[in-house]
């Protein structure tokens, strides 16, 4: 039998024994298709973008590794993406930063506009790709003292303010471009290494900027606002302004969304918990898949436990329309588009596990008050033929099954990303 037989018949027996369990599968795989991933921008590049600045990373953003053939320009970024899409199943979006614009000269932070992402749309229009957007509040001389929306200077103030409204207006123009909502998620770094004497002040100044960059009212088909929390950073380890309650109350209070990265707690705490408690509260939720090991330390995501609790949450709480999942982790130690390749696609795996659950038959359990018959079914389900259903999925979405992706990503590095050995600057591609 060809392998393409084997497949089938392996995904045919994974049919019927989901089909003992009440689940059927081609209606969780029509749920999958329709499951856009955002695809972070920043893990093809170490978070340098393209403004020619000297790339370095600041405000407790850290990347390590130094794996060769990070993208330099915006086509060799594009380039790269191509290849990591065509090695994932299903249509997904994009999830560009501020700082990945094309600049043919300087252009600081507060004067950037749709113009510079031009290239973005278009290429995102030919590749049937969407994009999300987000502010970049680091790596900037103005945010050198760790300080940005919340900053005691009213000036460098001003200037962020003025960076956050020009990034909403290409957020929007991102979503009107592309017929749906562009999601530009805020994040700032501001805090402090030590014990701050007023933690109050800066959050009243963080929310009065906030409250600046979102007077204006847009609209919510073309562009979302979201607001991300952080527990802690480098050099923001006793105080970080934008804390998680200061975030859910904010976004509560300002019907925005909220973004909860997986990496933003403490290590022991997991966001998996945090979803069915803010749905309650606020409209939509941006998720930053993520795996800290040990800190906020952005590894690339693995099929691990906290990974299926987050999409077995979505489905069970049946917010697959109110979830946006995003990815955040930048690995230079390996391969950049494996990178993608891998954690993409484990993301979706995990969202696959979760449509595949006999949810209906555990929550009656649960209610009929039947806890050995719950853990015993969610316990089966562990040793239920997901890998079968998966590789008919990818088989199907017409991209590699199991490893294989991984020789794409091997003849491409030998071809392209092997011949990138000298660094340029400011490049337009
Ligand atoms: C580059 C991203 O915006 C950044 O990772 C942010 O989302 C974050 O998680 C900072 O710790
Ligand atoms: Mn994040």
């Amino acid at each position: 039998m060809s392998n393409s037989a084997n497949l089938q018949k392996t995904f045919e027996l994974a049919v019927e024994r989901y089909e003992s369990l009440g689940v059927n599968v081609q209606h969780a795989l029509d749920r999958l298709r329709d499951v856009a991933i955002s695809v972070h921008c920043w893990q093809g590049d170490d978070v340098v973008g393209f403004e020619g600045s000297d790339g370095a990373l600041g405000n407790g953003l850290a990347v390590t590794g130094n794996y060769p053939g990070r993208a330099r320009t915006p086509c060799e970024l594009r380039s790269d993406l191509e290849l990591a899409y065509s090695l994932i199943p299903g249509k997904h979006r994009l999830n560009l930063h501020a700082l990945y614009g094309e600049f043919d000269g300087p252009v600081d932070r507060d004067a950037i506009g749709v113009e510079h992402f031009q290239g973005w749309i278009d290429w995102g229009r030919s590749q049937g790709v969407n994009l999300d957007f987000n502010p970049s509040y680091f790596s900037h001389e103005k945010a050198s003292d760790g300080f940005t929306l919340a900053h005691s200077d009213s000036g460098i103030r001003q200037f962020w303010i003025d960076h956050g409204i020009a990034c909403r207006k290409i957020a929007a123009a991102m979503g009107a471009a592309q017929g749906n909502a562009c999601v530009n998620n805020f994040w700032v770094p501001d805090g402090w290494k030590d014990s701050p004497a007023s933690r109050k002040d800066p959050r009243e100044r963080l929310a009065a900027s906030l409250d600046e960059i979102f007077a204006e009212k847009l609209d919510a088909a073309h562009t979302l606002d979201a607001v991300e929390c952080k527990l802690f950073g480098i050099g923001s380890e006793s105080y970080v302004v934008g804390s998680h309650e200061f975030y859910m109350g904010y976004a509560i209070s300002r019907n925005k969304v909220l973004c909860l990265d997986a990496g933003h707690f403490h290590p022991t705490e997991v966001i998996s918990d945090k979803i069915s408690s803010v749905m309650m509260y606020v409209p939509e939720l941006l998720l930053h898949v993520s795996r800290g090991v040990r800190w906020d330390s952005d590894h690339v995501v693995t099929y691990t436990d906290e990974l299926q609790s987050i999409m077995q949450e979505i489905v069970r709480g049946d917010y697959l329309d109110r979830v946006h999942i995003g990815l955040d982790f930048f690995d230079a130690s390996i391969n950049r588009v494996a990178a993608w390749a891998i954690g993409t696609r484990n993301a979706l795996k995990a969202v696959l596990a979760a449509l595949l659950e006999p949810t209906e038959t555990l929550q009656q359990l649960e209610r009929d008050g039947d806890y050995t018959g719950r853990l015993a079914l969610l316990e089966e389900q562990k040793m239920m033929p997901l890998g079968a259903v998966w590789d008919y999925y990818c088989q199907s979405a017409g991209v590699p099954v199991g490893a294989e992706w991984l020789d794409k990503v091997r003849a491409y590095e030998a071809a392209v990303q092997s011949q990138r050995s000298c660094e340029v600057g400011a490049v337009v591609g």
